[in-house]
């Protein structure tokens, strides 16, 4: 299928269009700040941490922050696991979302990782709240079974992230790389929105 890929991202012709919405043009972008977001898989489950102050409170989402200066994404990503959830882990890249906010003047160019292996035990910080979730019931979005899992693990909790989660976690999930951009009203609904899956070699 033939995409536009939106202003602020950059991939190859190859790419994949997974799902797309919204009416009005993209908003223009002024100034951009980088940010890593890590998500632990191992076992058919995936850590996520509750965020419990600032950005994004209340809902949960992988691990990450901004990239400070003098920092590699990766160095990154590393740190703010560490901070918040008091592990380390061999991350590997797997994506790159960018987002607008209407209230917050910068726009938010995320790289995305994840590790299958961590070393260290997970803990509560100030910041997050980690647990695990089971992934059997999510990777394709979809329910196999009504209302019942054999996992010890609730299922991933989409109704309590960001709008945008559930069109590329299942991808990441599954290890198909993706790109995707959301422009988000300050009432945290997308108000436009772009994904696609690029091929495993792509370089974003
Ligand atoms: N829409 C959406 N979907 C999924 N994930 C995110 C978003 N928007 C986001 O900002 N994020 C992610 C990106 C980061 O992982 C966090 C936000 O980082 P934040 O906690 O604000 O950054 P810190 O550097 O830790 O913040 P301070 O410690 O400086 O307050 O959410």
């Amino acid at each position: 299928m033939q995409s536009i890929i939106p202003p602020g991202l950059s991939a190859g012709e190859d790419v994949t269009e997974i799902a797309k919405g919204g009416v009005q043009e993209w908003t223009p972008i002024e100034q951009v700040k980088l940010y890593t977001n890590a998500f632990i898989l191992q076992d058919n489950k995936i850590l996520l941490g509750y965020k419990k102050r600032g950005f994004g409170k209340d809902l949960y989402n992988g691990f990450g922050g901004k990239v400070d200066p003098g920092e590699t994404s990766v160095e990154a990503a590393v740190r703010e696991l560490q901070e918040e959830a008091g592990i380390t882990a061999p991350l590997r890249h797997s994506g790159v979302l960018f987002f607008t906010v209407s209230d917050v003047a910068h726009a938010f160019y995320i790289d995305v990782y994840y590790a299958n292996e961590y070393s260290g035990t997970i803990e509560e910080t100030e910041e997050m709240r980690p647990q695990w979730f089971s992934v059997e019931q999510n990777a394709t979005g979809t329910q196999h079974n009504s209302n019942k899992t054999d996992s010890e693990f609730a299922p991933i909790p989409y109704e309590q992230m960001w709008a945008d989660d559930p069109f590329w976690l299942p991808l990441l999930i599954q290890g198909r790389p993706f790109i995707g951009r959301a422009d988000f009203g300050a009432d945290g609904r997308m108000q436009k929105w772009w994904f696609a899956e690029i091929p495993v070699s792509s370089d974003v």
